[in-house]
C-alpha cells in the first residue's frame, strides 16, 4: 500500500503557516490539523476554570479530555490564548498526550502545522516546510488581521509578544521550535499569500515527482 501523504509545516507565530496549510490541504485534498489549536484549547480550559497556567495536572486532564473535532477556532484564536498556550506547551506530559492525538489524526495522510511537526510529531513526513518571516513582518500581519476583525491591537505590543513567544518556543527543553534537518525553508517576508502558496506547491510537487520515480 502507498505511504499516506503527510505534509509537515512548522514555523513561528504569524509566519503564515496556517494560511499555507489550509490552502495546501485543499489543493492536495487532505485533511488539515492546526496543532496550535490543541495547545490553545488546553490553555483556554485552564483560563475558563480560573486555574493557574502552571497547574500541570489540570492541564493534563484538559489535554486528555480534548476532542480535536470540537475546537472552536473563533474563541481559541484570541491573542491572550496564544500567549497562554505557549506556557502550557512547555509541559512534557501535556505534549505527549496532544502529540498522540495529532498522530492519530495524521495516520491516513494530512497537512499538519505547528512547531514540532517535522521534528517530533511526524518525523517521517513526506515533505517538511519551515515557514518564517521577520518578526516585524509577522507583527504587521497579525496586527492587520486583528484590526480587520475589529479587535483592539497595538503594533508595538504585538511585536513584543511575538518576540517573547519566539524565545519561549525556541528555548524550551521539550520539542523546541527549530527546522527539521530535512525541512525546506520558506521565508515569506517578501512574499504575498499567493507567492508563498506557489513556492510551497513547487517544493511539494518536486518532492512527489522524485518519490514517484523510485
Ligand atoms: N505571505 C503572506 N503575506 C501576507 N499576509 C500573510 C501571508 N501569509 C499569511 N498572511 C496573513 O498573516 C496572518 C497570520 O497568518 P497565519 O496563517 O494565521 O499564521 P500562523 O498560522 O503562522 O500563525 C493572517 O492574517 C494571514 O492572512
Ligand atoms: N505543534 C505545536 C503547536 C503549537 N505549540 C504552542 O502553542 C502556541 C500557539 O500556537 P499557534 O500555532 O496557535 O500560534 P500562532 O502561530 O497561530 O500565533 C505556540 O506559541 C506554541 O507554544 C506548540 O508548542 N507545538
Amino acid at each position: 500500500m502507498a505511504m499516506p501523504l503527510i505534509i509537515a509545516i512548522d514555523g513561528p507565530a504569524a509566519s503564515g503557516k496556517g494560511t499555507l496549510a489550509r490552502r495546501l490541504a485543499a489543493h492536495y485534498d487532505l485533511p488539515h490539523l492546526d496543532t496550535g489549536l490543541t495547545y490553545r484549547a488546553v490553555a483556554h480550559r485552564l483560563l475558563e476554570l480560573g486555574l493557574p497556567l502552571e497547574n500541570v495536572s489540570a492541564a493534563e486532564t484538559a489535554a486528555r479530555q480534548l476532542d480535536l473535532g470540537a475546537m472552536d477556532r473563533e474563541v481559541l484564536s484570541q491573542h491572550a490564548v496564544g500567549e497562554a498556550a505557549s506556557k502550557v506547551a512547555v509541559m512534557p506530559t501535556v505534549r505527549r498526550i496532544l502529540v498522540d492525538k495529532q498522530r492519530v489524526f495524521a495516520a491516513d495522510g494530512a497537512v499538519l502545522d505547528g512547531r514540532d511537526i517535522g521534528t517530533v510529531v511526524c518525523p517521517d513526513a513526506r515533505v517538511k516546510l519551515y515557514v518564517t518571516a521577520s518578526p516585524e513582518v509577522r507583527a504587521r500581519r497579525r496586527h492587520d488581521e486583528m484590526t480587520a476583525a475589529g479587535r483592539d491591537a497595538s503594533y508595538q505590543t504585538i511585536l513584543a509578544d511575538i518576540e517573547k513567544r519566539d524565545a519561549r518556543d525556541m528555548g524550551r527543553a521539550d520539542s523546541p521550535l527549530k527546522p527539521a534537518e530535512d525541512a525546506h525553508l520558506l521565508d515569506t517576508s517578501q512574499m504575498d499569500i499567493e507567492a508563498a502558496f506557489s513556492a510551497a506547491k513547487t517544493i511539494i510537487d518536486d518532492n512527489l515527482a522524485v518519490g514517484s520515480t523510485i
